[in-house]
């Protein structure tokens, strides 16, 4: 981590969704890299579309960004450590040879995300057994990361097993805190519990990693009475940029501020590039960063 306290970072996931390749697939990295400067945000995640990682490090280093982390869909519950782990230490090696400060993991056994099924109503619980199965697997996985100079960050996610807050105050209790980190994703908690800071006041200890997501309530409201999937509503619009829906970011920041939080923010999106413009939705969430935000003095020439 450099010696700034708060590291500003937009995902690829408004230009292009690893859930649904087909979308956005025109563009292409060295597009996504240089919007992204235009921006002027200081890096990014890792996208499925990323090349390997001397070539990646060639275009980062030519636009001076930087690499937060990459998303790992772990199936600690279905295929058990052993199998997990082989994988995660592959992600790992990958994230360590591209300067990455942090492994984004969330376990999908059971998850309806990219399903047809309705987000709202559907989604998986975990048995008690099941729980202590992912708690000592994740466990596991923060030891590995360590051993890599990353820090695990647990992404509570809508349809999966860990979703809610009382569900993420079951792993947070039943994971060690060397090695098992979080990820704040706001726009996840705020669809699923209606409320952002309960969570984020409770965990604030543990976050280590925080994902700006802003919801329109209207696009919500509408997709829960049409009991639409995770793919569907987002497709609709139910995500957008931070100062584009509902959520007060000003109160989630200066949250961060009081707990002198230390690390990413990273505005991430997910709506269909054709209708949204990734820059254009880019530009507004900066603006919305330096206007609300950071409140940066204004330069009278
Ligand atoms: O961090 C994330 C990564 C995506 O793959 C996921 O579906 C999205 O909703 C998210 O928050
Ligand atoms: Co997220």
């Amino acid at each position: 981590m450099a010696d700034q306290e708060i590291l500003w970072g937009i995902a690829p996931i408004g230009w292009r969704n690893d859930d649904m390749p087909e979308i956005g697939a025109e563009n292409t990295l060295s597009h996504l890299l240089s919007d992204i400067v235009v921006a002027g945000f200081q890096g990014t995640e890792v996208g499925g579309f990323f090349p390997e990682a001397n070539v990646l490090n060639k275009e980062l280093q030519l636009r001076n960004l930087k690499i937060a982390g990459q998303w790992f869909s772990s199936f600690i519950i279905r295929d058990g450590i052993d199998a997990v782990s082989e994988a995660f230490i592959k992600h790992c090696g990958y994230l360590k040879e591209v300067n990455a400060d942090v492994a984004v993991v969330s376990e999908q056994t059971y998850s309806i995300q990219s399903t047809a099924k309705n987000v709202f109503s559907e989604k998986p619980y975990f048995s008690n057994e099941e729980w202590e199965k992912l708690s000592a697997g994740l466990n596991n996985l923060g030891k590995i990361a360590e051993e890599y100079n990353l820090k695990l960050v647990y992404h509570h996610h809508l349809g999966t097993g860990v979703q809610t807050v009382e569900e993420v105050d079951r792993l947070m209790a039943n994971t060690d805190p060397r090695y098992v980190h979080l990820l704040f994703d706001t726009g996840h908690i705020y669809v699923s519990d209606g409320d952002y800071m309960t969570l984020l006041n409770k965990h604030i200890d543990r976050i280590k990693h925080v994902h700006f997501k802003d919801v329109r309530r209207d696009v919500m409201e509408q997709c829960r009475k049409d009991g639409l999937s995770f793919r569907q509503s987002f497709l609709s619009g139910m995500f957008t940029v931070p100062g584009d829906g509902c959520i007060d970011f000003t109160e989630v920041y200066n949250a961060l501020l009081d707990d002198e939080y230390k690390g990413w923010i990273v505005v991430e999106a997910e709506q269909d590039p054709s209708i949204a413009h990734p820059l254009e939705y880019a530009l507004i969430a900066r603006r919305y960063i330096d206007e609300k935000l950071i409140l940066k003095p204004k330069i009278i020439k």
